[in-house]
């Protein structure tokens, strides 16, 4: 079943009335099954963060078709889309965005408290998540009071508790070392492998990329290509790595 289903998203930004315009997007097709991790790669500029906004239905494409969970999200008004987005997606962000304010326990929570959720279910859901992403003991902690690694496992809890149709990933290890990076990549997979979530993960980071089951490729606002995994993340990276320098703009570096 598919759960994410853009066709033909053309993006572009500026003045109609004859002034500079950038076609940010250009008739972008993606489409998302049920309980896929897919990522999405390119060069700087070539549409990533455009696209993000726009399946985060926190920005309109210029034209193009858009379906989340079978809803077109560009026909509700603007109360039933902060609606539709609470319930129906899930954000990891590069800087976590947890609230300072809040334990740890209560950033978790604060999806299902918004939802109105019973007290005994959210009880019982973040004592699953939390055991699942293994952060029990660092519940009653502050933000600041844990590593950015913890922040962000703490964040994909926070991103999985309402059972979101997908959970949207904007360079989750950005941010992280290479042994963070890793730990969060496992906790990202398990909830893909384990809670049968569906992501999609925007990332210029080939080692984070490998986690996919397959990778879409962007460039100036097109699909480029794509890249499936098969039994084995090594080669798969590797692949990607070919890839990366095939599509050249700032990854022609790592070439
Ligand atoms: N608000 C805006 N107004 C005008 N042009 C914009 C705007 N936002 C993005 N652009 C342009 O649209 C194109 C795509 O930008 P976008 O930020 O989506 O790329 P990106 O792939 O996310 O890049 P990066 O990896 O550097 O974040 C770029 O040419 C950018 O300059």
């Amino acid at each position: 079943m598919s759960v994410l289903k853009a066709e033909n998203i053309t993006k572009i930004y500026g003045n109609k009335k004859g002034g500079l315009t950038v076609k940010a997007l250009d008739k972008f097709s993606i489409n998302i099954e049920n309980g896929e991790f897919v990522g999405v790669m390119g060069p700087s500029g070539s549409g990533k963060t455009t696209l993000l906004n726009i399946l985060a239905t926190i920005d309109t494409p210029s034209s193009g078709e858009l379906h989340i969970n079978g809803t077109d999200p560009m026909k509700l008004n603007e109360k039933h889309t902060a609606l539709f987005r609470r319930k129906e997606l899930g954000f990891i962000f590069q800087d976590y965005n947890l609230l300072d304010t809040l334990s740890i326990k209560e950033n978790i929570i604060l999806p299902l408290v918004l939802e109105k959720v019973k007290t005994r279910t959210i009880e019982e859901k973040v004592k699953d998540i939390a055991g699942l992403l293994n952060i029990k003991d660092i519940l009653d902690k502050r933000p600041y009071e844990i590593s950015g690694g913890q922040q962000q496992r703490a964040a994909c809890a926070r991103a999985l508790i309402h059972s979101p149709s997908i959970i949207l990933a904007d360079e989750p290890t950005g941010n992280l070392d290479s042994k963070s990076s890793q730990e969060v990549m496992e906790s990202i997979k398990s909830l893909n492998e384990e809670r049968n979530a569906t992501i999609m993960m925007v990332t210029h980071d080939p080692f984070a990329a490998s986690f996919c089951h397959r990778i879409v490729m962007i460039k100036d606002g097109q699909f480029f290509l794509e890249i499936v995994k098969g039994d084995n993340r090594q080669a798969f990276f590797q692949q990607i790595l070919d890839s990366l320098s095939l599509l050249g703009g700032n990854y022609n570096d790592i070439a």
